[in-house]
């Protein structure tokens, strides 16, 4: 189980974050978001222990986070600069297994495993400069999977990609969230696609930030890009998350 309790992180004299409390369900597809600059990829840092808070802390089972978990993986939104462009596709998705204490047939078999869920089997021996935008993107996710993490966190991952290939990579997280059942954190200024992949919504307001919401989707896990964002449960979630990021703050407050 992950917990944020009274989290704040300011950069000097930028409040960036001013009081964040919110749990993370494990198993849970949870979906944060919030308007530009309101402190996302912040609060990502700060669960993944690579930025420590200004004040309150990050609890990841019973303990607090003071470094990168073992038990946690990043999927960032630029694809071009975490890959390293020296290595093939399956030696970039292999790389984290080296300090797993893995027999080199099970590390093989993630690696094969992991890329077949991401559709990249025919592209293992390409180096990433030969690979589209997207298929970056998904050798990053492989990666991640194949590492085994308890905890996947994602910073706005499809942001530099074009829609169609969007709509392809949000289908793939909705078949590896059914296929691992990992617990995911997935950050992104893009209301539908919450809604469309998220167990859950975590709105987050205007900087100074404070959580101003936290939603369950009413929608079956199985979820398409036709049916169910035709469906009115989708609608109704979107324009109401729509209407929050937009309400101007002080109508928020009261
Ligand atoms: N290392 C840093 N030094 C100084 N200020 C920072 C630093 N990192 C973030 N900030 C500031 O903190 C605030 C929140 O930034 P952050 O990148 O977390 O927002 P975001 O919600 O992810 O933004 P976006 O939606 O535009 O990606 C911004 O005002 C930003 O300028």
């Amino acid at each position: 189980m992950l917990r944020v309790e009274k989290l704040s992180k300011s950069f000097g004299t930028v409040r960036a974050i001013a009081d964040i409390s919110v749990e993370f369900s494990q198993g849970a597809f949870t979906c944060i978001v919030g308007p530009s600059g309101c402190g996302k990829t912040t609060l990502l840092k700060c669960l993944s222990g690579l930025v420590p808070p200004s004040s309150g802390r990050v609890i990841l089972d019973g303990v607090p986070v003071t470094k990168p978990p073992k038990k946690m993986a990043l999927v960032f939104q630029d694809y071009s600069r975490s890959l390293f462009p020296w290595m093939t596709v399956r030696q970039n998705v292999a790389f984290p297994l080296r300090n797993k204490g893995l027999t080199a047939d099970d590390a093989q078999r993630l690696v094969r495993e992991s890329l077949e869920a991401v559709g990249l089997t025919e592209a293992t021996d390409r180096y990433p400069w030969q690979l589209s935008g997207g298929m970056q993107q998904r050798t990053s996710i492989a990666r991640a999977i194949a590492y085994q993490p308890e905890i996947l966190l994602m910073d706005e991952p499809f942001a530099s990609v074009d829609a169609q290939t969007r709509s392809d990579l949000e289908d793939l997280m909705l078949s590896i969230k059914a296929r691992y059942g990992m617990t995911i954190l997935f950050v992104t200024h893009d209301i539908d696609e919450s809604v469309y992949l998220g167990d859950r919504i975590v709105v987050l307001g205007a900087p100074p930030t404070t959580v101003q919401e936290v939603l369950d989707v009413p929608l079956p896990g199985h979820r398409d890009q036709i049916t169910t964002k035709a469906d009115p449960r989708y609608l109704r979630l979107r324009e109401h998350v729509y209407r929050e990021i937009m309400r101007p703050r002080q109508d928020r407050n009261g």
